[in-house]
């Protein structure tokens, strides 16, 4: 590894390192607000006693020059081992604890470098903004403890993201990621007969289209339809969106997934360390800022937004959670997003790897949602920067499903904006029959194709998707599904219904199909051509495919990342 690669892994799974850091929002609150902070910080004497043993026994253990790769991976896998603080207090202590105990080691000369490192690479594995540490190691920590301190990070940052394939999906999902042409796919790890369901998967995130979310007559949480007596709504103040909810399980999830955050004024930190009461033009500030987010959200009637902005509060939620002893992921949690095995891996491991299109926000959109974060918890807008706003965005326009009951509904209002703006999201049903959006990790891979081996369905009557084989398939197949309607409809002939369907692929998700029924029915054509001048046809056809594509062209090589 080159010292280019090697500095572009570390800065690109650093955050990895650090989570998504909302504690770092949380210490920043603490300090401006609440006076008691340090002398509480002070008082937390039990965490820093036993991090000095640690540093002692590492001490004891590489009292020795020479430091090889091996006893830097044996150092590495022994902090990982350790068990770290957990809550924003212990966490501090910790730091302080160990970047003290790394500079008195690194003053007693070279057979402590290593234990010094230890200690310097323990308190970056806590610290909110371990970037900016790394800065301010180079400047200050002696080279070779520096140089030590990169190696080990450089190792843990190598390890999980080349490993991230091989823990992810987990074995019982039936599929693997294999990288075919280029492209990332799903491969099947069983044999599988016709009809039988390959996996099941639950949503990251769902929105409900906004005439479905108006009417009330599905859950704004699962999708399932409410039956009257049992629907659940929030008072009317906690509820911008009108959201309806089918149980009380659905809207406490959603709750604390991230509509609390989005629109509601309560805490977004866990109520064991919820700070006293904000002031009145606080809460009055937080309520504009989500009203404000609610009327654009509205106006533009578009999944992709409201998909982002429960994204972000969701791993918001998520790191919040941890602040509190024992709130790691919790059981119920841990279906909510396809786990990988071991767990070391967190929900933006799993949407950082997904590629994404190319989009231009509307320039309204960042600055509403940075301020329901900022109303929030001041700090937490630093996690939204232009650019991870568009790339959510197009992860979401390029991955999200539309969820369809039965063939899907027919009275979806016509969109008025021409057909290439229209948002699309992947159904085989088409867009216009889908009741909402949802986006998954595991299915995010499935590719397309207009003979498509699998089917989505969502039989248990929720945004939860079942991959259903639409033939016996063997150990080794690449999954396919058909993101747009590929059935042939009566008005149409076989050259009109490749037409549309190549059309909306490019428009959609900017490629030509190359599948095998495209290329059956291009050589058929052909032949025709000649008999009934069905040529024309093909070449418009074709023409309008190529230029959608042209027109994403640029867009195409730089927005889609592996
Ligand atoms: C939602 S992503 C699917 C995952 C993607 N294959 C990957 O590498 O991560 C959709 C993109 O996959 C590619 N794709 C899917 N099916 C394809 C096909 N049949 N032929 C060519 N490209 C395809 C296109 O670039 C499309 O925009």
């Amino acid at each position: 590894m080159d010292s280019r690669t090697s500095s572009i892994l570390t800065i690109a799974g650093i955050t990895v390192l650090g989570g998504v850091l909302a504690y770092a929002a949380y210490f920043d609150y603490k300090r401006r607000n609440d006076v008691d902070f340090r002398k509480k910080l002070r008082k937390d004497k039990k965490r820093v006693n036993k991090s000095l043993a640690q540093s002692r026994e590492s001490l004891a253990a590489s009292s020795s020059k020479d430091v090889t790769p091996a006893s830097l991976r044996e150092a590495l896998e022994q902090v990982k081992n350790e068990e770290g603080p957990q809550s924003p207090e212990e966490k501090e202590a910790y730091f302080m604890s160990q970047v003290s105990m790394g500079e008195q080691l690194a003053i007693k000369g070279p057979d402590f470098y290593l234990a010094s490192a230890i200690s310097f690479y323990r308190a970056l594995r806590v610290y909110p903004s371990p970037v900016e540490l790394i800065v301010i190691y180079q400047k200050t920590v002696p080279e070779p403890i520096f140089k030590m301190v990169m190696d080990m990070t450089n190792l843990d940052v190598k390890n999980r993201v080349e490993g991230y394939y091989d823990a992810f999906p987990p074995e019982s999902m039936n599929v693997a990621v294999e990288t075919r042409e280029g492209r990332k796919v799903l491969v099947l790890t069983k044999d599988v007969a016709s009809g039988e369901v390959i996996y099941k998967e639950h949503p990251v995130v769902t929105a409900l289209d906004p005439d479905i979310q108006i009417a009330g007559t599905h859950c704004a949480h699962c999708f399932r339809v409410i039956q009257s007596p049992m629907s659940i709504q929030l008072p009317s103040e906690s509820n911008p969106l009108s959201s309806t909810f089918c149980s009380k399980a659905c809207l406490i999830s959603n709750k604390s997934q991230s509509h609390s955050l989005l629109f509601t004024t309560e805490s977004p930190l866990p109520p064991e360390i919820t700070p006293a009461a904000p002031p009145p033009e606080a809460v009055e500030a937080r309520r504009r800022a989500q009203a404000n987010f609610v009327a654009y959200l509205k106006k533009e009637g578009r999944a992709a937004p409201q998909l982002v902005a429960r994204f972000i509060a969701r791993q918001v939620a998520l790191e919040t959670s941890k602040m509190v002893e024992g709130g790691k992921k919790k059981a119920s949690e841990k279906d909510d997003f396809t786990d990988a095995e071991g767990g070391e891996y967190l929900l933006a491991d799993h949407i950082e790897r997904l590629r994404y299109l190319e989009v231009k926000p509307s320039p309204e959109e960042l600055p509403l949602l940075v301020n329901i974060l900022q109303t929030a918890l001041p700090g937490l807008e630093q996690f939204v920067t232009d650019e991870r706003h568009a790339t959510l965005l197009g992860k979401m326009a390029y991955n999200a499903f539309g969820v369809c009951f039965g063939g899907g509904r027919d009275n979806k209002p016509e969109s008025e904006g021409r057909p290439e703006d229209v948002e699309k999201s992947r159904t085989p049903y088409g867009t216009s029959r889908q009741i909402g959006s949802a986006l998954y990790t595991l299915s995010s891979y499935l590719s397309h194709s207009c003979a498509p081996s699998a089917r989505p369905s969502f039989s248990s009557g929720t945004a939860e998707i079942s991959v259903i084989a639409n033939r016996d398939l063997k150990k080794g197949d690449e999954l396919s599904i058909a993101y747009v309607d590929v059935t042939q409809h009566p008005d149409e002939s076989v050259v009109e219904c490749r037409q549309r369907r190549r059309k909306e692929l490019a428009r959609g998700w900017r490629f030509a199909c190359g599948c095998s029924r495209c290329e059956e029915e291009a050589k058929a054509m052909s032949t025709e051509e000649k008999v009934a001048n069905a040529g024309e046809a093909e070449q418009k056809d074709e023409s309008k495919v190529e230029a959608s594509l042209s027109r994403y062209e640029d867009a195409e090589e730089s927005g889609n990342v592996e």
